[in-house]
């Protein structure tokens, strides 16, 4: 049965005259009306090294679809680059510009009736707000990513923007040697090298499978990356024509995007140790999928699925190295090994998730050429700020499951998760700590209370000594209504490793991580403070005990205490649940983002009836 195209609610009937003038306008010819319109949804920009490189490959995209006969047409999202924005109030906009992205994604194919989107992303909130649209819109989509940076090097080490930042406030670190890290942390265009949070939601989408294999892990400088792209154009040709010319839905995102596949995302994420990010998003991306997804998922797959690799922050290996380990289908082949993953969903190229393990798994037999080709892409070395533009092959592949960058089950760092969610009376509604950055000998944390009622705060304790060893230190009034817009607090978390605290302190708060943060950091505390939660209750020297391993994390006072002290709070009336005095503009836009947002635990989406 065929499905009506969108598009010719614009291109077809005497009545759209007009509307057909200013297609043609546009270049549209004779032959493309009535044929699928395939929109081209970039995120170009030069603000942001992960998207610089991507001017000119949506032209080269809509080039390759028009040669298949459908006009194609690019537009832009906006991106914000969040290493940049990070540590002021530039932050604010970060995690609300994932919705912003996200409407008009759907503005723009909804206003012009596209038929099918190329989604081209690649830093922290781009690729979620595209995947939003996308499960709003339900209409063919495949998305690649711009791919990862090359990790930096200085005297044979690996690095990436987080030691910098670290090293740029420990004064153990001379001046001159800051200057060589900062001169080579960042060598070339793509996603920050670490397991951070734009490559770990570009592996998501790989897992999810409305990205093709190496999405995650082939760097952006490789030409293999520039195929990916190509690959792209051949698999949203054909999704177009299965579905709208032999009604064949299953190619749509909310076919592939099923409860299913988002348990596996959700699994993969915890075996790699990805971004605690992901939680939020993947809990947004679920919400406006229609799919039933919570936390309490989350909670319960933390406890059954492995830590099967650790990359930057957390090891010495960089996201690099997982592509010369078979990238995030060898991952989920360990895990498929161990009966973790449901393998009967669908995917954007038309193949199951079986099928596609058992084609780039590189420890099957059944792995094909086209697996080496692709996880053989390595870095070129050198500055280079230019998408495909070198062939550097690694010489062997990693597969050294016991002690290499994957690991088997049986070899995993923890049987137990790199993820937890944590309850308590400061977490009614939960919390994420990301335990594969944890050292495991304080899993089991009881500390002093050291409240601030900001991120600049809290940098300025750590900084100026405020803060000893043995304190838990809680950040509150930086969530997603508090904020608003729940700051990533990587300068807190980075900063405690410059004055050597990291392994000594815990850090708790209702805002968010980036995911360079490691160490027993806290984050998502639902509800945030400016909600009512009782991590607004905090007060400096309450005793605050923390237990990863049973997951939970409590304020050690009486019940009685605690309702005292919210009895307390309410009776200030308008003052109540605020931060009090500080210094922070919030603008109009941001005030209507906060108006809307809901907690963290429910992926900050926005609730809007
Ligand atoms: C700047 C970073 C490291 O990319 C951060 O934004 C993250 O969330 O991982
Ligand atoms: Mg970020």
């Amino acid at each position: 049965m065929q499905i009506p195209l969108r598009s010719n609610t614009t291109t077809q009937g005497r009545r759209m005259a007009g509307a057909r003038s200013l297609w043609r306008a546009n270049g549209m010819k004779e032959e493309h009306f009535g044929k699928p319109l395939i929109a081209v949804v970039n995120s170009f920009t030069q603000f942001v090294p992960g998207h610089a490189h991507l001017h000119n490959i949506g032209q080269h995209i809509k080039g390759l679809i028009e040669k298949q006969g459908y006009f194609a047409a690019e537009f832009n999202t906006i991106a914000i680059d969040d290493g940049i924005a990070m540590g002021h109030d530039g932050m604010l906009y970060s995690l609300p510009s994932r919705d912003v992205i996200a409407d008009s994604v759907e503005y723009m194919c909804n206003a012009h009736k596209v038929d099918a989107i190329v989604c081209i992303s690649n830093c922290d909130k781009i690729t979620p707000g595209m995947l939003m649209a996308a499960m709003r819109l339900n209409i063919p989509a495949v998305f690649v990513s711009g791919g990862p940076m090359e990790a930096g090097e200085v005297d044979d080490r690996h690095l990436d923007l987080v030691d910098a930042m670290v090293m740029a406030a420990d004064s153990n670190i001379s001046d001159e040697y800051l200057a060589k890290v900062e001169e080579n942390a960042c060598p070339t265009c793509g996603s920050c090298s670490g397991m951070f949070t734009a490559n770990s939601m570009n592996c998501l989408a790989e897992a999810i499978g409305l990205a093709l294999p190496g999405n995650g892990t082939i760097v952006a400088t490789h030409a293999n990356r520039k195929r990916l792209f190509e690959e792209a154009v051949e698999k949203i040709i054909a999704a177009t024509q299965t579905y709208y010319y032999e009604g064949n839905d299953k190619v749509l995102p909310r076919s592939i995007a099923t409860r299913d596949a988002f348990l596996n995302a959700m699994k993969l994420d915890i075996a790699m140790g990805g971004s605690t990010n992901t939680v939020l998003h993947l809990l947004a991306i679920a919400h406006e999928a229609g799919v039933d997804f919570t936390m309490s998922d989350i909670d319960r797959l933390s406890r059954q699925t492995p830590n099967l690799c650790k990359v930057a922050p957390n090891s010495h290996y960089h996201i690099q190295d997982v592509n010369r380990a078979g990238g995030i289908l060898s991952i989920m082949g360990e895990m498929e090994r161990g009966g973790l993953l449901e393998t009967n969903v669908n995917r954007i190229d038309g193949k199951t998730l079986a099928e596609a393990i058992s084609e780039y798994d590189i420890k099957r037999e059944t792995v094909t050429e086209d697996a080496f080709r692709r996880f053989k892409s390595a870095p070129g070395g050198g500055r280079n700020l230019v998408m495909g533009s070198q062939e550097s092959t690694f010489k062997v592949l990693d597969d050294d499951r016991e002690k290499g960058c994957i690991r088997s089950i049986e070899h995993a760092y923890n049987k137990d998760g790199g993820l937890a969610v944590l309850f308590g009376n400061i977490a009614e509604k939960g919390c994420i700590v990301k335990t594969a950055g944890v050292d495991s000998s304080i899993f089991q944390f009881k500390g002093k209370a050291r409240v601030f009622n900001s991120q600049e705060d809290a940098v300025n304790g750590i900084l100026g000594d405020a803060v000893q060893k043995g304190d838990v230190i809680v950040i509150r009034y930086e969530g997603p209504k508090g904020g608003p817009g729940m700051q990533e607090m990587l300068y807190p978390t980075s900063y405690l490793k410059s004055m050597q605290l990291d392994k000594y302190c815990a850090l708790i708060t209702d805002g968010r991580f980036s995911g360079g943060t490691s160490g027993l950091s806290i984050g998502h505390v639902s509800p945030e403070a400016a909600g009512g939660g009782a991590i607004g209750l905090i007060r400096d020297n309450d005793d605050i005990e923390i237990d990863i391993t049973r997951r939970s994390i409590n304020l050690l006072i009486s019940e009685e205490e605690l309702a005292e002290r919210r009895k307390a709070e309410d009776a200030k009336g308008k003052d109540a649940w605020q931060a009090g005095e500080r210094e922070r503009n919030v603008s109009k836009a941001l005030k209507a983002y906060a108006s809307f947002v809901s907690s963290a635990d429910l992926g900050a989406v926005r609730l809007i009836d």
